[in-house]
């Protein structure tokens, strides 16, 4: 299922924002949004979201997912379609097992066998569930840094997702979880589209497989990782590399 944005333009008040962002967002890649600070990456994902409404923001022009437009969608149905990872991993002060059965009876109608298969398939996916010996009681706020922001990831896939959006989600790891959670995006983008924020450009060329570059707004190039790593066709592409 394709992400297509049509001529975003948002606006907070009379500050623009994002302009004229005109753009499609591939299934089963990793597509990593760089650029520099205030650029708007993160309004850019708020915005696929539309959580930039609720500050009041206002968006314009088109976003669908696959036909169906997410402007005019059901928050209720656009929550469980685009699911969000923010940079603090938010671990809601319960047990493992409530933080995503919370999700997941929110979601759907599942029996307890049921319900209990699909917490053990996304703690496994996410590697946490060998890493608690399989002992779901334990509470979300006796996990690391990185096990939460895993958490936060398995709790964003009980949705069942069409699309995952990260805004920096390795920014407050250090290196061994920072590489854990790679590995994860790296297993599970067969079955998602995946779009992080990163400020770390190591980190976009060992996942990404699309780069997306922003500056002042826009969206300035949208392109292969080989090809923006290789040739990159702006000033300020070049520039980053260098910087790497
Ligand atoms: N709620 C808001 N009201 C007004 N302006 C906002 C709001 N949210 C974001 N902005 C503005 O939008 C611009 C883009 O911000 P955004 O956070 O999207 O940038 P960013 O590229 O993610 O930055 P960073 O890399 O520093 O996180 C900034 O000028 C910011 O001040």
């Amino acid at each position: 299922m394709k992400l297509t944005l049509e001529n975003i333009t948002v606006a907070f008040g009379k500050k623009m924002v994002l302009h004229e962002i005109s753009t499609v967002f591939s299934p089963q890649k990793i597509t990593a949004v760089i650029g520099q600070s205030g650029c708007g990456k993160t309004t850019l994902l708020r915005t696929i979201n539309r959580t930039v409404e609720e500050e009041g923001g206002r968006i314009s022009g088109k976003l669908e997912l696959a036909a169906a437009d997410v402007l005019r969608m059901p928050t209720e149905t656009l929550r469980k379609q685009i699911g969000m990872v923010f940079q603090q991993p938010i671990a809601f002060p319960f047990s493992i097992e409530k933080n995503l059965s919370y999700v997941l009876n929110y979601h759907f109608k599942l029996s307890k066998a049921e319900r209990k298969a699909r917490i053990t398939q996304y703690l496994t996916a996410t590697n946490l569930f060998n890493e608690v010996n399989s002992d779901l009681t334990v509470s979300a706020n006796q996990l690391s840094g990185g096990q939460k922001q895993r958490l936060a990831i398995a709790r964003a896939l009980c949705a069942e997702p069409d699309f995952l959006l990260l805004d920096e989600p390795c920014s407050a790891l250090d290196m061994e979880n920072t590489l854990a959670i790679e590995q994860l995006l790296l297993q599970i983008k067969q079955a998602y589209g995946i779009v992080i924020v990163t400020h770390n450009l190591a980190q976009a060329k060992r996942i990404a497989d699309d780069i997306v570059l922003m500056d002042s707004g826009r969206i300035i190039e949208h392109t292969g990782k080989k090809q923006f790593f290789s040739r990159p066709a702006t000033e300020l592409g070049r520039k980053f590399i260098q910087y790497m």
